[in-house]
């Protein structure tokens, strides 16, 4: 739920772009052969129409009953690691090692973030913290 929440609104790709094989309807559109197409996965993910009024709040237990039932069975309103036959190949290797790394340092450290720390996701490629992302460890 966390790593969701998380991948929800700080998608590392922020936006894919696909082109049209041959022409085809969309909803009242007529997309030509060859156009190009920007799938905008970060504003999908802040839409308060897919995901309510609280869509900039940090809240893991939206994905309690899984991605589903977060997305009210919208298979397009969560896609950080894109969707269909060219969707990321290292979904579930990202997801296993963010797990593996994640628990491994909750049995060792409870950590809050330093006073330092300022909130600055900032799009390099991928989305990044500008600034880094300050940390103060505290040994269990
Ligand atoms: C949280 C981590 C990751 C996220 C959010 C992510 C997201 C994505 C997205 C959105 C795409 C589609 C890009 C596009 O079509 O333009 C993609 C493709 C891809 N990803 Fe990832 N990725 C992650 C980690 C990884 C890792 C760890 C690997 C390899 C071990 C990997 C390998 C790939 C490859 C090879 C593709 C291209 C697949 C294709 O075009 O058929 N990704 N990823």
């Amino acid at each position: 739920m966390v790593i969701n929440e998380t991948l929800r609104l700080y998608s590392p790709v922020s936006a894919v772009i696909r082109k049209v094989g041959k022409e085809a309807q969309l909803g009242r559109l007529v997309l030509p052969a060859n156009m190009e197409v920007m799938i905008p996965i970060m504003a999908l993910h802040h839409d308060p129409q897919l995901w309510g009024d609280d869509v900039h709040l940090f809240k893991p237990e939206r994905f309690t009953e899984g991605i589903a039932s977060a997305t009210k069975y919208n298979s397009v309103a969560f896609i950080p690691f894109s969707m269909g036959p060219r969707s990321c190949v290292g979904m579930s290797f990202a997801t296993t090692e963010t797990k593996i790394a994640l628990s491994m340092i909750l049995q060792r450290y409870a950590f809050t973030l330093s006073p330092a720390y300022v909130h600055a996701p900032f799009p390099i490629i991928t989305l990044q913290p500008q600034h880094g992302i300050q940390v103060m460890l505290h040994r269990l």
